[in-house]
């Protein structure tokens, strides 16, 4: 569903459904989150990890309050969660796909009744605004009933080849996988990898963020109950020591990751000596080219939609906006209008559109970049500072109102480097030509957008981007299916299509020969 659908249902939903009182029944209860947060062999479990020092805090990014502190896992704890997936393996890579996809159906209807319930649990670790977590869970629910439902198609083929002799092929899991997710889509991470490896008929262990460690665990539960046998989906938290452990570890078969580019490449280095398979989806500094032909209120929306939503913290963020000089200062006229509107506050408020960013280090990075913008020339149109919202229990988050910058240079820092908030860097240009060579003109390759009224054009800007993803007239859009990933720095592999299982599977080749053997020796 499109953002813009869902913004309109919010009113009703909230009008018909979300009663203060009904909200409240579905908050993670104290206890709940007080629960243990690994999850090895069908339950939750506290780590083995001898070192009780390691440990981390978990902060509510929206109140900046402690919730709990986590253990990390160490060694044994991923060396037992990698064995009881390999063990685990056995049986479920032999059930038929048919079977393999009911139970990842199944899940998918058990995320629905329970939606309200895990997005305020997204909301509790990251601080993103409701609305915007109930639609990632959906997202996350239709993402796994797709792959429950695609199973059953993911077969190998059948080859005649000379004197009645044939080959086919046998598509088969790669085995143990190894999971690992960045904070700003948890549940998402945690169900985009998780359900195309369970398809393919691999075993998992997974690690999230030890910035939003509560909703993977949940995951793990929904599986079980419907119906994954114990083991199939393991759950390990830990900080960069812990991912480290895993991603080097020699029982793993693949890694898919999703974060920062330097930690995927340290990942993919940690594969190499095993020659493991991975996936990575990673940064971004995507283009979005604005025509003058462009319908200018879509176009505005979709900049908004490309730099705005939680908090800038989007790895396919258009953030990089290149608008035709003739309109440049009509459309900044009606972004600031729009920008100004959004109401920035306590994420579990029906009307919040800005929350809190996920804690004071990032914030800084962001304020930080927009300080470095300004010493290079460029102009703080909106937004930028630090907000501290009325509420005093959100005191101590970090709000930051949404930023948009003009008379931005390629050149800048804020402009070549991924800066993961809601900054905008607005850039100018007078050609076609130009604007895509410019676009173009980037390590990363995630996404890019284009907005214009001549289809001939957009097709053929969509042909010249160097990007994995194009969009339209729109932004920031994913629907099941459409598969999303990055060209050069930002990505190998593709997560939410049917080609995702190709990268959970190989190809086992069978040649059968149906006469004697023709040897010349
Ligand atoms: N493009 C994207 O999707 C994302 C980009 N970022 C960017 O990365 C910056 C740092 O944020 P982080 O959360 O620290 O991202 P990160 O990429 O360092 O961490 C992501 C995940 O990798 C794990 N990890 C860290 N170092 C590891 C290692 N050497 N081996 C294995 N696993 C490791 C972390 O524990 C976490 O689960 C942010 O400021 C932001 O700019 C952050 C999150 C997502
Ligand atoms: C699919 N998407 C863009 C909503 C999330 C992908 C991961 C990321 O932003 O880090």
């Amino acid at each position: 569903m499109h953002y813009q659908i869902f913004f309109k249902m919010k009113t009703k939903y909230v009008c018909t459904l979300l009663s203060k009182r009904l909200m409240s029944s579905v908050s993670p209860s104290a206890t709940q989150v007080q629960q243990p947060l690994n999850y090895v062999r069908g339950q939750r479990v506290d780590p083995s990890n001898q070192d009780k020092n390691e440990r981390f805090s978990l902060i509510s990014p929206a109140t900046g309050e402690v919730i709990r502190e986590v253990q990390s896992s160490g060694g044994n704890d991923i060396d037992q969660a990698v064995d009881i997936s390999r063990k685990a393996l056995k049986s479920w890579s032999q059930i038929s796909a048919f079977e393999r996809g009911k139970v990842l159906r199944k899940a998918a209807e058990i995320i629905r009744g329970r939606s309200e319930e895990l997005a305020r649990t997204e909301v509790l670790d990251t601080g993103k605004p409701i609305w915007e977590a109930r639609y990632d869970i959906q997202g996350c629910a239709d993402t796994i009933e797709y792959y429950g439902g695609l199973a059953v198609s993911h077969n190998g083929d059948f080859m005649k080849l000379d004197n009645g002799c044939f080959a086919y092929t046998v598509r088969e899991p790669l085995g143990v996988v190894g999971g690992i997710g960045a904070w700003n889509y948890p549940f998402q991470m945690a169900s985009w990898k998780s359900s195309p490896a369970l398809a393919c008929g691999n075993t998992m262990v997974f690690k999230p963020s030890p910035l939003t460690p509560l909703t993977a665990v949940m995951l793990a539960e929904i599986y079980k109950e419907a119906g994954l046998p114990d083991g199939c989906f393991n759950v390990i938290q830990g900080e960069t020591t812990t991912g480290q452990l895993l991603s080097s570890h020699s029982g793993i078969d693949k890694m898919t990751f999703t974060g920062s580019v330097p930690t995927g490449s340290k990942i993919m280095e940690a594969c190499a000596k095993d020659i493991k398979h991975v996936t990575l989806e990673l940064g971004g500094k995507s283009p979005l080219i604005i025509f003058s032909d462009c319908q200018i209120d879509n176009a505005v929306k979709g900049a908004m939609l490309a730099n705005f939503s939680n908090q800038g913290q989007v790895c396919s963020n258009g953030t990089r906006v290149f608008v035709e000089r003739k309109i440049v200062d009509v459309f900044l006229e009606k972004l600031i209008a729009r920008t100004k509107a959004m109401v920035i506050g306590n994420p579990n408020d029906e009307n919040t559109t800005v929350g809190a960013s996920i804690n004071k280090q990032q914030a800084e990075i962001v304020l930080s970049y927009i300080k470095g913008a300004k010493q290079e020339g460029a102009n703080v149109v909106y937004g930028g500072e630090r907000i501290i919202p009325q509420d005093v229990s959100l005191k101590n988050g970090y709000y930051l109102s949404p930023c948009i910058l003009s008379d931005c240079s390629d050149d800048m820092t804020v402009v070549k480097e991924e800066v993961f908030g809601a900054v905008m860097s607005v850039l100018t240009f007078d050609t076609e030509e130009e604007a895509v060579k410019r676009a173009n003109n980037s390590e990363f390759g995630l996404a890019g957008g284009v907005f214009t009224r001549d289809l001939t054009r957009a097709h053929r800007v969509a042909g010249n981007m160097e990007v994995g993803s194009l969009y339209i007239n729109n932004y920031n859009v994913y629907p099941v299916g459409v598969p999303f990933g990055g060209y050069k720095k930002s990505g190998l592999g593709r997560e939410n299509g049917a080609d995702t299982l190709d990268y959970y599977s190989q190809i086992k080749s069978v040649y059968v020969e149906m006469n004697d053997v023709d040897c010349p020796y």
